[in-house]
């Protein structure tokens, strides 16, 4: 698969608000994680504790593992067929597909109305990011799927006990590994098993985690134990994002401790590179209009042409995989980017959380060093 081969998705700017139907839409969650992390266990949770949402839960490349995992989660009764829906006690929806989903979310829409939320379980090593954009205003979509379902966020769940060498072993190759992908185009991070990792080993994977990707929380986790309301309805592609992101903290003994108030300002890189993968955090100013119209500009070039603004010779290596952003006009407006791969948009912030005196913007991907942030803030100076 070769991404940078893709044709580039024109998305008008919307200054309007949302529509009426974006709210009807139903929003879907895309878990992902490390193999072995814990993605069944979160799962489980979901499909049989009491939480009062009504999920209809996919799990993708169920084939193999089906007996198991049916056993585990005890939903599928003998016989069942995979793509049958099976409608639990708590409420929700289970349902297993053996393709790539979309013929199983197409049929699911057909129950519309028997659920609020879709959790869409990719494999072990699938990157979320095709996935992820397949659902975020993609235009094939706008008159089937699209119109019917909005992307909520992206969950990865990453091993606390494995998740450093799965990441280390990421660096054996040229390109970015996998393990190193589903981080950058998470919007939610649940580092699990920490209780089988050290205090320090736990810290030492989690400045990893965000120095990778700075956009998004991070939550320790003890078998996926965690408040459901933190995973699900986040609105990751609509809302804008939080900087720096509300961390949370490690569950212990069962009990939900809620300290997310305490963020770790001082411990927030703003540059970071990892095996091929790099991040940039930066502070953006107060912009007049024409600042912003240049910044569009920027981001569109290193987006759709994978190099520098004013720069014709810079091709090697600069690419986006995700883009996050929050702009503080001088007019007072203010403004969301959100970007994956090469599609992204600029709206116009629906309820400005607020009066940031400054604006943040994330990117995730590769060759995003010194230049790239050099070149960006010219665009304001
Ligand atoms: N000690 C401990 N064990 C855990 C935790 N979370 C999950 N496990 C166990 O780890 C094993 C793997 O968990 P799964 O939930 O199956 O992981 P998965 O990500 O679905 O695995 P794959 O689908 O094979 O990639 C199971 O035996 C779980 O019971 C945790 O927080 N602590």
């Amino acid at each position: 698969m070769d991404d940078d081969d893709e044709v580039p998705v024109l998305i008008e700017h919307n200054d309007d608000p949302p529509q009426e139907n974006e709210s009807q839409r139903v929003p879907l969650t895309i878990i992902c994680g490390f193999l072995g992390a814990g993605k069944s266990t979160l799962l489980k949770r979901i499909l049989t504790e009491q939480h009062g949402f009504r999920i209809a839960v996919i799990m993708n490349e169920f084939g193999d593992t089906a007996d198991i995992e049916a056993k585990t989660i005890n939903v599928a009764s003998e016989g069942e067929e995979s793509e049958e829906f099976l409608e639990l006690a708590n409420g929700c929806l289970c349902c297993s597909i053996k393709d790539t989903g979309i013929a199983a979310i197409e049929k699911l829409m057909q129950r519309k109305g028997a659920f609020d939320h879709i959790l869409l379980e990719t494999t072990g090593l699938a990157d979320p990011g095709p996935i992820a954009s397949l659902f975020w205003h993609n235009e094939e979509f706008s008159t089937g799927l699209g119109r019917d379902i909005s992307l909520d966020g992206v969950i990865c769940v990453v091993d606390a006990v494995f998740g450093p060498k799965q990441m280390e072993e990421d660096h054996a190759s040229d390109t970015i590994g996998e393990s190193l992908r589903q981080i950058a185009g998470a919007d939610i991070l649940l580092l699990n098993k920490t209780d089988l990792a050290t205090p320090e080993s736990v810290a030492a994977t989690t400045a990893i985690l965000r120095g990778v990707n700075p956009a998004a929380p991070i939550h320790p986790t003890v078998r996926a134990q965690i408040d459901v309301s933190r995973l699900l309805g986040v609105r990751a592609y609509a809302t804008p994002p939080e900087f720096p992101p509300k961390h949370g903290h490690a569950h212990e003994h069962g009990k939900e401790h809620d300290h997310e108030h305490e963020h770790e300002h001082a411990t927030e890189p703003t540059h970071y590179e990892l095996r091929g993968i790099s991040s940039l955090l930066i502070t953006v100013p107060v912009l007049s209009r024409a600042m912003l119209d240049a910044l569009d500009e920027w981001v569109r070039t290193v987006l759709w042409e994978q190099r520098l603004p004013g720069d014709a010779s810079d091709t090697q290596s600069l690419t986006v995989l995700r883009c996050k952003g929050l702009f503080v006009l001088d007019s007072g407006a203010q403004y969301v980017l959100q970007g994956v791969r090469n599609m992204y948009e600029i709206a116009e912030a629906g309820d400005a959380l607020g009066v940031p005196d400054a604006g943040k913007l994330v990117l995730i991907g590769t060759g995003l060093d010194a230049r790239v942030r050099e070149s960006l803030e010219g665009v304001w100076v």
